[in-house]
């Protein structure tokens, strides 16, 4: 504060100039620091001089705040430690204080060098004190205003690092609608280059509100764009900061939802094990299909890998760096499905989450959306999923906006649709819409010779999630797996060599002992064939594997198990060795 008149001392040279023309008298100036700013006449050789061993007078001003007039300079009171007592050239001296926010931040100072002056002075003293006052009082405004302007700009550049800071994108406009403040994440968001400056934006709300958030299109430049955020109006009187938006971007928006909620791995092709004819050939359909945009439809017993061969498709097409957005439909009540597939807005239904919400195919956008079990759709629905795909635009529930949709459709099933058609439970207008193109996968029994591969596979995945050693896996074990009927097809197959994995002894075999005890009792007991398709062949197999599991897995235990089927060991190996090569 005390040095704050150096920052106008070209104002306070220019008032002292005038004060020392009206009264024709030596004027000078100091700050609170008692450093002359300006001076004339007698004080003009001194400028910029700290004069702060002297001016006794101004350090009373400084200390009362109030105005001195000193008549007899050197027998005054105030004079008594003043150096220049004895021989002092003043006549006459007037201290007016300059204050600025109650506080002294300078000091006007008129000196008299002869009598002629001081009777001038003295005359018209009450008018010329009132004029000190006005000039003081002008001079304490002009720094209350650079204070002011020091502290904006302060703000400013606080403000400007403030949001810079934020994730989110802000725009201020000014009371035209144009741009006169934007953080970074503005600028990328809108995908704007430079010169957003003085821009006109128009901002029209779409009527929607999910979360806090309403949606707003901006305009700018020609171009439209979707955010969600907030409109704050400012309310001052400077026209260039009228409104402010705080915004994100709906598709930053919708990839934080996306990646807070997708628990989707990106598996491709190559993760489709395999090597039966059956698989080789629904890779090559892949690879074929990926190329368009038609719906698939993916039919299938329970974990053969639909999922899967869904999320090949989509990695291996264009979209591959756009969303995979699953729902089952199968998992999620009836009562909820519909919102979670097409969204809601702000207050749309009694019992809604009051914050509204994205839905699944929004979520999609551009990408690919993947109705699992999409047979137990209900039914009204299923009209409501016919007209998205038909018309591909949508309304969130609540919602006037009708929001285009680009999305390409996998579904899958593992029901029989086209009995289902029959039964009326499924839509032949929608089977067909989805059935553009069928691919099914055959369940692991009718593929067998993919067992030993896949069994390969799942043991070096768990074999390195669970850091374990592992030396080999027995022929009689592998038999077993072989043999083994896989209701559950690959997800039973997986969960059962995890199992094996944990149960690995010490040495990193895999052992008939690792195995789960269901697939030991029903290959043993021959339950996993049905009796009347049982030929020869598989007779042998289950006598075989029943004497198998009768002993231990060594080669003791095989010659016994040799002994009771009255073959040699030659011959059991042989024929475990066939079943191996099949
Ligand atoms: N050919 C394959 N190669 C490797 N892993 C596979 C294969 N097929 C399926 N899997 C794996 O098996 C498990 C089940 O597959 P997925 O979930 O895709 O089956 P699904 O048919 O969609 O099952 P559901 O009908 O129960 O939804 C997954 O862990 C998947 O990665």
């Amino acid at each position: 504060m005390a040095e704050l008149l150096r920052n106008i001392q070209d104002t306070v040279a220019r008032y002292a100039a005038i004060i020392s023309r009206v009264l024709d008298v030596s004027v000078e100036i100091v700050d609170g620091n008692l450093f002359r700013l300006a001076g004339t006449g007698m004080f003009a050789p001194g400028v910029n001089r700290d004069m702060s061993s002297e001016g006794f007078v101004y350090r009373h001003v400084l200390q009362t705040r109030k105005r001195q007039v000193i008549s007899d300079p050197g027998n005054d009171p105030l004079c008594t430690h003043c150096q220049h007592q004895n021989h002092c050239l003043e006549k006459f001296e007037i201290s007016t204080p300059i204050l600025c926010d109650g506080q002294v931040i300078g000091i006007i100072g008129l000196a008299c060098q002869n009598e002629e002056e001081k009777l001038r002075l003295e005359r018209k003293l009450d008018d010329y004190l009132d004029f000190l006052d006005q000039i003081s009082d002008f001079i304490g405004i002009k720094a209350h205003e650079q204070l002011e302007a020091a502290h904006n700009r302060a703000m400013i550049s606080m403000l400007d690092s403030v949001i810079n800071k934020v994730d989110q994108g802000v725009l201020i406009l000014g009371e035209e609608g144009e741009i006169t403040t934007f953080n970074e994440s503005a600028r990328q968001q809108l995908h704007l280059g430079g010169g957003l400056l003085g821009r006109p934006v128009g901002i029209a709300f779409t009527g929607d509100t999910l979360g806090n958030a309403k949606e707003y299109k901006l305009a700018i430049d020609g171009t439209s764009r979707t955010v969600m955020g907030e409109i704050f109006s400012i309310g001052g009187s400077d026209p260039h900061y009228a409104t402010v938006l705080l915004f994100t971007d709906s598709k930053k928006l919708h990839s934080q939802l996306y990646e807070m909620t997708s628990t989707v791995s990106s598996l491709g092709c190559q993760h489709i094990i395999g090597t039966s004819e059956q698989i080789v050939q629904l890779k090559l359909d892949i690879h074929k299909v990926a190329r368009s945009s038609s719906t698939v439809l993916i039919t299938g017993e329970s974990g053969t890998g639909k999922e899967l061969v869904a999320t090949a498709i989509w990695q291996d097409s264009e979209r591959k760096n756009q969303r995979f957005v699953a729902i089952n439909c199968a998992a999620i009540p009836e009562s909820l499905l519909e919102s979670e597939l097409f969204g809601y807005v702000k207050g749309a239904f009694t019992g809604a989450d009051p914050n509204g919400k994205i839905g699944k195919f929004e979520l999609a956008q551009g990408g690919v959306i993947f109705l699992d079990e999409i047979g137990d759709m209900p039914l009204h629905l299923q009209v409501k999923l016919l007209r998205v795909i038909q018309e591909r635009k949508l309304m969130r529930i609540g919602s006037n906006q009708v929001i285009p949709v680009n999305v390409r459709i996998i579904a899958a099933t593992n029901k029989d649709l086209r009995q289902m058609i029959e039964e009326r439970k499924f839509r032949e207008d929608l089977y067909y819409r989805l059935n553009v193109i069928p691919l099914h996968i055959p369940p692991l029994r009718e593929r067998k010779e993919d067992i030993d591969s896949l069994v390969q596979f799942f043991i070096e995945r768990y074999v390195r999630l669970f850091d374990k050693c592992y030396a080999g896996i027995d022929e009689q074990t592998m038999w077993y797996l072989r043999e083994h009927r896989w209701a559950g097809n690959i997800r039973e197959l997986e969960n059962a060599v995890e199992f094996m994995v944990n149960m690995m002894e010490e040495d990193g075999r895999l052992t008939v002992s690792t195995l789960p005890k269901e697939i030991r009792e029903t290959v043993g007991s021959g339950q996993n064939r049905s009796p009347d398709v049982m030929t020869l062949r598989e007779l042998e197999r289950r006598e075989i594997a029943k004497a198998l599991q009768r002993h231990p897995a060594t080669t003791e235990g095989k010659r016994q198990a040799a002994k009771e089927l009255g073959i040699s060991m030659a011959t059991l190996y042989r024929k475990l060795e066939q079943e191996e090569n099949l």
